[in-house]
């Protein structure tokens, strides 16, 4: 675990064992004082007579290493936590780097409250390894070690009796690990669970409160943390007792010391003299040894988390190079794509073209697989098998940057960043002018609501784009769209959940968006989409016709359900064609 770690640690790695080394010389200057009191005691044990300057020096000699001590111990953890937040910047640039390789999807579906716990609290956890238990722990361990040694050297026997409690604190510490370890896997899954459940409370609070706090999300947040509490109390339950028990054996070295060398002196197997010694050596031990075993109670803890850390890190990569785009045009080609997001396949070798230009409609129940098509489409997720290709280039075969800089993915839900309104479009194309962002809002139908917000465009999103609503903020996506130019378009229910009145600005500006280019929409309102060139019909993972409104309604049994359904609640106007709107 710690050479894990350390990996991290880079050029600061030194700094860590600089640090175990200042520290050890501080945890030595806070064991010798016992020796100088020995050393006071000696003489009247042995009703000795010392100048007074045999005292003062002593004396002077207990002073010096305390502040020798404070010292040390000062630098050693000024030093450790210099290498230790360093690390952690390392490791926190690191996980970023691996995240960053890794496929969009996978990353969105482990929710934001578990990455947020990852990068900030687990992280943040190691802190305590690098800045104490290594350094201080191993000096700590170090000195029980040296003063055990010497004591052997004074008397073997006495030496002998004051390492009797510590077995026994050992055996105590060791159930104690075996009886947390057995729980630690429960207490973190529902620490991780808790912390999504919050987040996702958090965010649907609005929802929460419209259906009363009775609803599924409040039960939810309600039982994980209740979850949490119960499996937090459930480890310290069978961890305290041995916890304190340890705990108070551990610094009793002097338990058999004392009586039974007590009974070597008298017996005359001992020294008077020597007993006090290892007295004195044992009281200087108690605390550094506990302060030792301490760092150790929250070593599994760590490695928990260390491990966790190292899994998402390794988890597989999506698979791009650094080559450019170079297809020969903007046609797509989905071959016989197969893809599961864990076991079970939810796409069953589908295959279909989009010609260059066209603008075609993926259709279907809910369930049936029309957004994860789009999904692969944009490389949020690598194909289990089959291939995705552009213009007869693989998406496998470009970097994601190449991709992306050939299209623009308007998805259901819209992030804002809370930076002003300009700026966010202006992401679409970072290197436009204001007056291309302006002209590019214009395009979207976003004039209006603008007008209305006190500073107009510099307004700030809000957290989230919380300030916005829901069709405004997808026409400052559309925006976006516009203004990012690229040759292909997929639209994601871009009109989904909207009153009729943002509806038809919504249209206006996707009019914009795909004018002469190749896209691909994704409509639960049929309506929508009755104009495009060709409509895919997906059902249940399956292709299960192409073709015009007209064909598909003829021949389609699938399409023709679809179109029922749609009649039924049906009230609105049709879109414009890709190539001509
Ligand atoms: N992140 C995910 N993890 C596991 N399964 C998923 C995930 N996203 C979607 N699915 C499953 O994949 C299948 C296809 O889902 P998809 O969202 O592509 O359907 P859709 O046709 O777009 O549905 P809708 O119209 O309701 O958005 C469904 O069975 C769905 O439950």
């Amino acid at each position: 675990m710690f050479k894990k770690v350390l990996e991290y640690a880079g050029e600061y790695r030194k700094t860590t064992y600089t640090s175990m080394i200042v520290m050890l010389f501080g945890i030595v200057m806070s064991v010798l004082p016992f020796l100088f009191i020995y050393q006071l005691i000696r003489p009247l044990l042995l009703r000795e007579i010392v100048g007074v300057g045999y005292i003062l020096w002593r004396v002077a000699a207990i002073a010096v290493c305390g502040v020798l001590y404070a010292i040390f111990y000062v630098k050693g953890l000024s030093l450790s936590h210099r290498s230790a937040y360093n690390t952690l910047k390392n490791l926190r640039f690191s996980l970023q780097g691996k995240l960053e390789k890794q496929p969009l999807g996978v990353i969105q579906e482990k929710g934001v409250g578990s990455l947020k716990k990852m990068f900030i609290d687990d992280i943040d956890s190691i802190e305590l390894l690098l800045a104490h238990a290594l350094p201080e722990g191993m000096a700590n361990l170090a000195v029980p070690v040296f003063v055990f040694i010497t004591m052997f050297f004074v008397d073997w026997k006495l030496a002998l009796l004051s390492l009797c409690a510590l077995p026994l604190g050992l055996i105590a510490m060791m159930a104690m690990y075996k009886a947390g370890t057995s729980k630690m896997g429960a207490y973190y899954a529902a620490a991780q669970k808790m912390n999504n459940t919050i987040v996702e409370y958090i965010n649907g609070m609005e929802v929460v409160k419209v259906f009363n706090r009775d609803g599924e999300s409040y039960k939810r947040f309600e039982q994980d943390v209740r979850g949490y509490r119960d499996f937090t109390l459930a480890w310290y339950k069978v961890c305290w007792p041995w916890m304190a028990l340890y705990n108070s054996i551990l610094p009793c070295v002097a338990l058999f010391t004392l009586p039974i060398g007590a009974y070597l002196v008298l017996s005359g197997y001992s020294t008077l003299p020597d007993l006090a010694l290892v007295l004195c050596m044992s009281f200087g031990v108690g605390t550094p040894l506990l302060r030792a075993l301490s760092f150790l109670s929250t070593l599994p803890q760590i490695n928990y988390k260390i491990t966790a850390l190292e899994q998402l890190m390794s988890a597989p990569v999506l698979q791009q190079t650094k080559d450019p785009f170079s297809g020969k045009d903007h046609s797509i080609l989905f071959e016989n794509v197969h893809f599961a997001y864990r076991e079970e396949e939810v796409l069953h070798g589908i295959s279909l073209k989009v010609p260059e230009g066209s603008l075609t409609a993926f259709v279907g129940e809910s369930g049936s697989g029309k957004s994860t098509l789009a999904k692969l489409l944009v490389h949020y997720y690598d194909v289990t098998s089959g291939a995705v290709e552009i213009g007869g280039q693989d998406i496998r075969k470009m970097s994601v940057e190449a991709l992306n800089d050939q299209i623009s993915y308007v998805a259901q839900e819209q992030f804002l960043f809370n930076m002003s309104l300009l700026e966010n479009i202006r992401l679409g194309r970072p290197g436009a002018t204001d007056e291309e962002v302006m002209e590019a809002a214009d395009k979207a139908q976003c004039g209006e609501f603008l007008a209305r917000l006190e500073d107009g465009i510099h307004t700030l999103a809000g957290d989230g784009g919380k300030q916005l609503s829901g069709g405004e903020r997808q026409r400052i996506s559309l925006a976006r769209a516009i203004l990012k130019d690229a040759p292909i378009v997929v639209l994601d229910e871009a009109t989904a959940f909207m009153d009729p009145e943002n509806e038809e600005k919504m249209n206006q500006a996707i009019a914009q968006v795909i004018r002469g280019k190749t896209v691909i929409v994704i409509a639960h309102r049929l309506h929508s989409i009755v104009n495009a060139d060709r409509i895919c019909v997906l059902d249940k993972g399956n292709l299960a016709d192409i073709g015009t409104h007209g064909e598909l309604l003829k021949r389609c049994p699938e399409y023709q359900k679809l179109w029922r359904a749609a009649e039924s609640s049906a009230q609105w106007s049709v879109s414009g064609k890709g190539g001509d709107a």
